[in-house]
């Protein structure tokens, strides 16, 4: 699969709690890939600050300012499985870079989301006093963005990261596109 990919970068999209980051993971350990978590880039390049405190200092728009740029950066590297945060899908700028890899949407039921992070309190726009209409709320919105994605995994309670993983990785040949170029052939196209 490695090679079939030629360095192309894996994207994942999906709600907050969907398991990006830790799908994304075990990804990037069954291609021999490295991993990036945009809002881990995000907290270090911000000095350590947690995304709800950014959220809470600086207020969603500069969030998404600093969530373009880190998105801009990472995409000039390659074989990177980039585990995205749920909301960078909004931006249209956004999708120009996650063009240039192989965008992944786990969708995930909002029910079983809502019930991996009844604890959590690191995911700012969800803490509202009612989680569970929040996430309708903010899915209505964002499905028809998600669903822009090159693939879909449909993802069910039982299911733990590493299948998960498997499971997109059997399904990438079903999706590799024409117009992505391995990394090596990007110099060849500026010379046409
Ligand atoms: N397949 C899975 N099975 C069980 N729990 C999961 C699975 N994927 C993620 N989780 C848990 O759900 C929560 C959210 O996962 P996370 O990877 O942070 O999602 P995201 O990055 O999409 O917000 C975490 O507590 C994580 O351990
Ligand atoms: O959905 C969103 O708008 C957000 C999702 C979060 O990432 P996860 O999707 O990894 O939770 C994080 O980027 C921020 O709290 C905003
Ligand atoms: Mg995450």
């Amino acid at each position: 699969m490695n090679s079939l990919l030629k360095g192309v970068n894996l994207y994942l999209i999906a709600m907050p709690g969907s398991g990006k980051t830790t799908v994304g993971r075990e990804l990037a350990k069954q291609l021999n890939y490295g991993f990036v978590d945009t809002d881990v880039v995000i907290e270090k390049t911000a000095g350590d600050k947690p995304i709800t405190q950014l959220f809470a200092e600086f207020g969603e728009a500069a969030f998404r300012e600093l969530e373009s740029n880190v998105l801009a950066q990472v995409c000039g590297f390659t074989q990177l499985v980039i585990a995205t945060g749920g909301g960078i899908i909004l931006k249209r700028e956004n999708w120009s870079y996650l063009h240039h890899g192989l965008i992944v949407w786990l969708d995930v039921p909002v029910e079983l989301i809502y019930s991996r992070l009844a604890e959590d309190t690191t995911r700012p726009l969800l803490q509202d006093v009612d989680p569970r209409a929040k996430l309708r709320e903010l899915l209505e919105t964002r499905q028809p963005l998600y669903a822009q994605a090159d693939l879909r995994i449909t993802i069910t309670e039982e299911e733990t990261p590493e299948q998960i993983a498997t499971r997109v990785i059997e399904e990438i040949p079903t999706v590799l596109k024409q117009n992505i170029h391995p990394p090596e052939d990007r110099s060849l196209d500026k010379r046409n």
